[in-house]
């Protein structure tokens, strides 16, 4: 599938421009049964990705499909209920295509979120690890959202992927988990994207641990990709929701639905977290 044409994300731009008076300084991706996270927003502004013109449909559970407007403490954002993956069927470009409408919609900071299995072994299930950098598997095989013509009107043809993930934001990001007690279970590590939708056998495992993996998904890093690429300030958190067995003598296996359960389980605290984060961001000059 070609990549979308600049008029394509701008027929969606002007389409929520004319539903909601929210100008939002920071979008917010929420990962596999962590919607919630819009909860706390004030003054909502809700639309079901099926009634927005040229988005995608989220088919997966725990991925409601829903863009929701509204502020912080005075803070404009967007939340999406659910994000799209490249196993759904959808071509990276459509994977992506809100994190160009955002940056039209003026978005400076986007933050990501996600469900993830650890590979590191000092990992448990519940923790957040702030992400400091990732492994793109498909996009070292050259499945890659930018493929095709550059838009120069996004971003450069070659865009450097080193130090993608804000220093400064992780920093706050850290001291406010200093501040709720919650040290114990964040960690920082490297979030590495699979396609999925299976999940890893013992012998890949094996290898992501070989290649200094912390934690593995199915999604993210095309967002962050495309995000880094026009120039948005990134943040990402990974809530580990199972341990990804390495050992043939382990009979455990991991499903969805207990992925969705610990999601629930942490819903509050990464509520808390991400909020404190867009409160005390800088939001006018991109500098936390
Ligand atoms: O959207 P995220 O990356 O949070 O979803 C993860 C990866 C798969 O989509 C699913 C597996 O349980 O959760
Ligand atoms: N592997 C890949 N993706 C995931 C996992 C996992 O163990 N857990 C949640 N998303």
């Amino acid at each position: 599938m070609p990549p979308h044409s600049h008029k394509d994300y701008q027929r969606t731009v002007d389409w929520l421009l004319s539903q909601t008076q929210h100008r939002p300084k920071v979008a917010i991706i929420c990962g596999s049964g962590l919607g919630m996270l819009a909860d706390a927003l004030q003054c909502q502004d809700s639309f079901k990705y099926s009634d927005i013109p040229g988005f995608p449909q989220s088919t997966v559970q725990g991925h409601v499909g829903r863009l929701v407007f509204g502020e912080l403490k005075g803070k404009t954002c967007v939340f999406m209920q659910g994000r799209f993956h490249m196993y759904e069927g959808h071509s990276l470009c459509k994977v992506t295509f809100p994190v160009r409408v955002f940056k039209l919609l003026g978005v400076e900071t986007l933050i990501v979120t996600n469900a993830a299995g650890s590979i590191a072994e000092s990992y448990h299930c519940g923790d957040v690890m702030i992400i400091r950098d990732h492994i793109n598997f498909p996009g070292l095989a050259g499945i890659n959202p930018l493929n095709g013509p550059n838009d120069d009107k996004f971003g450069p043809r070659f865009p450097p992927m080193s130090g993608v993930y804000d220093k400064d934001l992780r920093k706050l990001a850290f001291d406010i988990c200093k501040s709720m007690g919650i040290t114990q279970f964040v960690q920082e590590g490297v979030y590495c994207m699979v396609g999925g939708p299976n999940f890893e056998s013992i012998a890949e495992a094996r290898l992501l641990h070989k290649l200094g993996v912390d934690a593995v998904g199915m999604s993210t890093a095309p967002e962050v990709l495309v995000a880094s690429h026009c120039g948005m300030r990134v943040f990402g958190l990974s809530l580990i929701t199972n341990k990804v067995v390495k050992s043939y003598e382990d009979s455990e296996t991991t499903n969805h639905e207990a992925v969705l359960e610990v999601s629930k389980m942490r819903s509050e605290m990464l509520q808390k977290l991400i909020s404190e984060i867009i409160i005390r961001m800088d939001i006018n000059n991109n500098e936390a």
